[in-house]
């Protein structure tokens, strides 16, 4: 990847507007009005009143927030009694996204004398997702799998979380770590052992370093705003801001997508995508874990494509941007974690954290073996 040209901050009001007008991928939720009258609902030219911008703006976020939040009654379903393999659709949905697991010999039959890459997502990946973000704690038998990763191949953690928040919970110093939706990476000098370019140091690469102040201020705003809200929360993880919704009564999600609205028409540089029961604010800059993916891989010099098979693990929209960049350079692939059924640029899928950690033992297992 080459980021001689410039810097992936977008500056150029037009580039911007378009970013409004819905060019970004489809997870992406631009919110705010353009000073030109651009506006999510129409583009350029749609005469409509403020007002009516601020419903269809509040609307679609709401929209995107349910459908975009199975709530527990999911879990029933796919409960214990009800594994989602019983269930038709998910069935269905294996014979286009297959288990990992089960297409294990495939996939490490086509890493035959390549290098294996692995880039792990957070929460819902390495964690199961909790109520409370600050005990999404790792298990230690997981912890020990990322290690004996991280031991065997070049490894990355890629999270919305604060890098700084992510490294506290992993605990393992062997891994590159990228922060912020990938807005904030620092590669780890024992990564580089794995390389061909052995004794460079740590590096840090920080794209939206710019937007420093505005998050912070953002992100005291949304503080103040949703501190009436029972349930709702604020996390601030440095380059991006977290509201939570998950412990909010459905009946104040509206309210909650309304604050979350009116805060961000004063900040026209940053917008808001959502995750899971997250609305995650976040600076207009055309970086994403994506990007991410192919920063670390050029960093570490993993970038022969002919080589280097990478595979990055994770649940979320965000990490949809990471499955497309691997589908699109057509090396390596993208497993989806997840037990429903989901519109994905991944290629296998693995159903939670714990067949994630089935997973990675597997690679090392081969890898110990295949030496
Ligand atoms: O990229 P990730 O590592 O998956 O981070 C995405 C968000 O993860 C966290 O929120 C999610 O997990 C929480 C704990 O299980 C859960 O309570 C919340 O509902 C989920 O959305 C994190 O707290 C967010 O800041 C990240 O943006």
């Amino acid at each position: 990847m080459d980021l001689s040209n410039g810097s992936p901050v977008i500056t150029d009001p037009m580039a911007m507007g378009q970013q409004l007008m819905g060019v970004l991928p489809s997870n992406m939720m631009p919110f705010s009005v353009m000073p030109g009258g651009y506006s999510s609902a129409g583009g350029a030219g749609v005469s409509v009143s403020r007002r009516k911008i601020e419903e269809v703006l509040v609307n679609g976020l709401l929209d995107a927030m349910r459908s975009s939040s199975p709530r527990k009654k999911h879990n029933v379903v796919f409960g214990q009694e009800n594994l989602p393999e019983e269930d038709p659709a998910y069935s269905a949905w294996l014979a286009k996204c297959p288990s990992a697991l089960a297409s294990f010999k495939q996939i490490v039959a086509g890493a035959q004398g390549k290098k294996i890459a692995v880039f792990l997502d957070y929460d819902g990946t390495l964690s199961p997702i909790v109520d409370d973000p600050d005990k999404a704690v790792m298990s230690p038998v997981m912890r020990a799998a990322v290690r004996n990763v991280a031991k065997h191949f070049p490894a990355a953690i890629v999270s919305g979380r604060s890098r700084k928040k992510v490294l506290e919970f992993v605990k393992l110093k062997e891994l590159c770590y990228a922060g912020s939706h990938g807005m904030d990476i620092m590669t780890s000098s024992a990564n580089y052992e794995h390389n061909t370019e052995k004794g460079k140091e740590a590096n840090l690469f920080q794209p939206a370093r710019e937007f420093l102040p505005m998050i912070d201020e953002v992100s005291k705003s949304l503080l103040e705003v949703t501190s009436g809200i029972e349930g709702a929360s604020v996390e601030n993880n440095k380059f991006c801001v977290s509201v939570h919704y998950r412990n909010v009564d459905e009946k104040d999600w509206e309210l909650v997508a309304r604050l979350v609205n009116e805060v961000l028409e004063g900040f026209p540089r940053l917008k808001v995508t959502n995750g899971r029961m997250v609305l995650e604010v976040r600076p207009v800059i055309d970086w994403d874990k994506g990007k991410a993916v192919e920063f670390l891989l050029q960093s570490l010099g993993l970038s022969d494509s002919e080589n280097v098979i990478p595979i990055y693990i994770g649940d979320d929209r965000t990490d949809e941007d990471a499955f497309k960049v691997l589908r699109e350079r057509n090396c390596g692939f993208g497993i989806l974690v997840s037990q429903v059924p989901k519109e994905t640029e991944a290629f296998y899928s693995l159903r939670d954290p714990s067949e994630v950690m089935e997973f990675l033992n597997s690679l090392v297992r081969w890898k110990k073996h295949s030496v």
